[in-house]
């Protein structure tokens, strides 16, 4: 994955040290000036997108006592000028004095309440700012109209009550249909509690990139954000099916024979010289039946050509399958070859206790969702990480994968991918159709065909975000309105490598 391919996260403190040097040098209200045209550019797009026009609709904002808030003066000053009934409550006894002035020569009215039928309500109650909890300003109608499906929700650089640094929330936020956020991308509204409060995020550049990227260089621990398709290895021109690479799966069982297909077929589809499978007899009937050019095998010793090897989907309740786990954990230590855990092999890892540290390959990749992420903690001893997934997700996932010493992707609306000593990859993607069964097991059947032809140089934690991007790309590609009609098998096809490859660099 290239450089370009990926957008750097950023904490709210991050952002507050980049800035410092820019407000020193008194460019605070050129800073605040681009953030506010920012912000009543996305507001207008909201108004004519649900009331097809800007002039005579209605904008209400929440005005905090910090910059924060003078942000949101600033753009209701603005949106007034385009004709809009601009109105302002002030939830503190401070506000902004240059955005109140602006706010008020502009004809915006202050006001005590939020009417019913306000078309977009701006959350300009705390940004960066935030510390400790945060408790819903009384403002009347403020809880009717956070409810309300006609009044749109925009939060000014973050919404009130979600921690920019960590995603954690508090006990009351103002979720937002859209975030507008400056400078940069913000870890915090990116994972966990605080990506769900943040809805679509955009970011508006400030003009403090060049700051930004002085201040990525400088730091020690580096966070991105997956943006773009990185490139991935297409076949060269002398390659053999060998030299392409050989991905084996251990998939499926009597009970769950399904699983086996789809992991299957997606790492077909995805593109390698060969898939091979482990699984019992009827199992690997079914899924030559389906894929005709597997090669299986029922016999659980990791075949000798194999370049990278998947382990989990559907294997539970069967005994052989526990016997090439053991196989698999084996192979990879001896060779260095990537490993591909997800589903029953990580109920089977928890069920070792504390053992399973011990056993895990360096080259290995765990794919927990969020249930089995916990099981495999606190099988580990880790209970305290637990806690800390909800306050910091990210900083949890690190700390795990340090502490096992191989890479961890956590699985979600929200995916964190930790690799030790290796930055830290988030990939947020607006696809809730993948909230469906069989999807994890085309996620791992798509990442082990990645990991069986990608060079040895590539970092396995890359090689797991280009799968996971892939995946997002499958079923926004099926379902662009994000309204859920398909299925795993579905996406199969979508994740197909070559389509993939001629729309690179085109498709968000
Ligand atoms: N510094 C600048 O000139 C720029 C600042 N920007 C905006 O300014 C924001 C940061 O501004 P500030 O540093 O003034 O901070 P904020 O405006 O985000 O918040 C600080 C204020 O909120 C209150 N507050 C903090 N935590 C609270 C809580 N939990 N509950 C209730 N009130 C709480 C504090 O009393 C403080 O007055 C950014 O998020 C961004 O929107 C942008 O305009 C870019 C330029
Ligand atoms: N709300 C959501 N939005 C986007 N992606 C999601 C959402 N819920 C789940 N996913 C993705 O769908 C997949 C589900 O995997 P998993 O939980 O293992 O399901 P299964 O075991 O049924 O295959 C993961 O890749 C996860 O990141």
């Amino acid at each position: 994955m290239d450089a370009e391919a990926l957008t750097p996260l950023y904490t709210g403190a991050e952002v507050r040290q980049a800035e410092a040097p820019l407000l020193e040098a008194g460019e605070g209200p050129q800073l605040m000036a681009r953030a506010a045209w920012g912000l009543a550019g996305e507001v207008a797009v909201q108004l004519r997108h649900r009331r097809g026009r800007i002039y005579g609709t209605r904008v209400t904002g929440l005005i905090g006592p910090g910059n924060n808030g003078g942000d949101g003066l600033f753009a209701l000053a603005l949106l007034r000028r385009r004709g809009v009934d601009a109105r302002a409550v002030l939830v503190s006894d401070r506000a902004h004095d240059q955005g109140l002035a602006a706010f008020r020569q502009a004809g915006g009215r202050l006001t005590q309440s939020i009417d019913a039928d306000v078309d977009v309500l701006i959350d300009a109650v705390i940004g960066t700012g935030t510390s400790g909890g945060f408790a819903l300003p009384q403002v009347p109608g403020l809880t009717e109209a956070l409810a309300r499906e006609s009044t749109a929700v925009v939060a000014c650089d973050a919404p009130s009550g979600v921690d920019p640094g960590t995603g954690a929330v508090a006990q009351e936020v103002i979720a937002a249909d859209l975030t507008v956020t400056f400078g940069g991308h913000k870890l915090g509204l990116m994972v966990g509690a605080g990506a769900q409060a943040s809805g679509r995020v955009v970011v508006v550049d400030i003009g403090m990139a060049g700051e930004l990227a002085r201040f990525r260089a400088e730091a020690a621990r580096s966070r991105s954000v997956v943006a773009a398709e990185p490139v991935t290895p297409a076949p060269r021109r002398q390659d053999h099916k060998y030299s392409r690479g050989v991905a084996h799966v251990v998939a499926g069982s009597h009970r769950y024979p399904g699983a086996a297909v789809l992991s299957v077929r997606a790492a077909v589809q995805t593109g390698c010289g060969m898939v091979t499978l482990y699984a019992p007899g009827p199992v690997v009937s079914l899924v030559t039946a389906a894929q005709p050019e597997i090669v299986g095998t029922t016999a659980p010793e990791i075949p000798p050509r194999a370049t990278a090897v998947a382990v989990g989907p559907g294997i539970a309740e069967d005994p052989g399958q526990c016997a090439a786990l053991d196989c698999a954990l084996d192979w990879a230590q001896r060779t260095g070859g990537r490993l591909v855990l997800d589903a029953s092999a990580l109920t089977l890892l928890a069920e070792r206790g504390e053992q399973l540290t011990a056993q895990l390959p360096a080259s290995t990749v765990l794919t927990p969702h969020l249930g089995e992420l916990r099981a495999l903690m606190e099988a580990a001893g880790r209970k305290d990480l637990c806690e800390e997934l909800e306050a910091s997700p990210v900083t949890a996932v690190e700390d795990f994968a340090g502490y096992l010493g191989c890479t961890v992707l956590l699985k979600g609306a929200s995916t964190i991918i930790a690799e030790p000593r290796s930055r830290t990859l988030v990939h947020r993607v607006q696809a809730p159709g993948l909230a469906t069964a069989g999807s994890g097991d085309v996620l791992t059947g798509v990442l082990v065909a990645l990991a069986a032809t990608a060079g040895p140089k590539v970092p396995l934690a890359e090689i797991a975000a280009t799968a996971v991007r892939r995946h997002g790309q499958a079923a926004c590609r099926l379902d662009p309105q994000g309204r859920g009609g398909f299925g795993a098998s579905a996406l199969i096809e979508a994740c197909n490598g070559a389509a993939i490859r001629a729309s690179a660099g085109t498709f968000d």
